[in-house]
């Protein structure tokens, strides 16, 4: 089990005198799954994009373990084994699922070994693995052009778990599935974490609630409420700004 803490203090980002996050404070446990919701506008992608290095905070410190994430340039963030998982797919339609996995594991590797690499048996397990973390074992050699809409979003996810991230963030991973993919992609997250971190961002608290994690609300660029799905959604804070429609 790997071991760092992600962790955020009062963390402020001024876009053009507004406050996109407005001293945010956030500690993600190694292993946990975190939702994060918050209507829009609350600053979620903002905070992801802190993270990951692609905005830099006005103020406060981010850290991941003892490194100090506000130094550091994205592909090196990337590089410290935090995954992000972008709302729209990005995989290879006219390659298949194991093929897609495979270019994820080769990828990172750099253009020689990319060009020098030979499918050994050890990557060929690691593929297979993926492929059942994420439910697609079945449709291994279909092109990922002719799979449904979740799953290919999880093929996506199983993507960055064959780069073996340490912090996987996931946006809005359930937006347009179905209720069964929905559940599927609950069940897939929960299996995830524990191995790694998960900050998952997402507006359906059906899905929210399927994970039985801990929950933070944010609004305004702030934390609102965390605590149980049942805490937040009854706190009345949250009842007034998010819930109460
Ligand atoms: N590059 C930018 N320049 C100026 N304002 C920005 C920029 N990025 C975000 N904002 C503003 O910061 C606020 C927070 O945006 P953010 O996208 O983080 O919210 P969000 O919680 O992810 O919302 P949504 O649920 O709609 O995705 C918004 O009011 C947005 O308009």
């Amino acid at each position: 089990m790997k071991g760092r803490s992600l962790y955020l203090d009062g963390v402020t980002v001024v876009f053009d005198g507004f406050r996109a996050l407005n001293n945010l404070s956030l500690v993600v446990e190694p292993g946990e799954l975190r939702a994060i919701i918050g209507p829009n506008g609350a600053g979620k992608t903002t905070m992801m994009d802190v993270i990951t290095g692609k905005t830099r905070p006005t103020s406060g410190t981010v850290r991941f373990g003892d490194m100090d994430l506000t130094r550091l340039d994205e592909p090196t963030i990337a590089n410290l084994g935090i995954g992000r998982k972008f709302q729209k797919p990005t995989v290879f339609d006219d390659l298949t699922v194991f093929e897609n996995i495979e270019l994820a594991l080769k990828a990172p590797r750099g253009p020689i070994a990319c060009i020098k690499w030979h499918l050994t048996g050890e990557a060929a397990d690691r593929i297979g693995q993926v492929m059942t973390e994420v439910g697609l074992v079945e449709r291994a050699h279909d092109p990922a052009g002719i799979l449904s809409h979740g799953q290919r979003q999880w093929l996506e996810i199983g993507m960055l778990l064959a780069q073996d991230p340490e912090l996987l963030l996931v946006d809005e991973p359930v937006a347009g599935m179905t209720d069964a993919e929905t559940e599927h992609t609950a069940a897939m997250l929960v299996g995830i974490a524990g191995k790694r971190s998960v900050v998952v961002v997402e507006h359906d608290l059906e899905f929210v609630r399927a994970l039985g994690r801990r929950v933070t609300v944010l609004h305004e660029g702030s934390v609102l409420s965390e605590g149980s799905i049942d805490h937040v959604q009854n706190d009345p804070r949250v009842i007034e700004v998010y819930l109460g429609r």
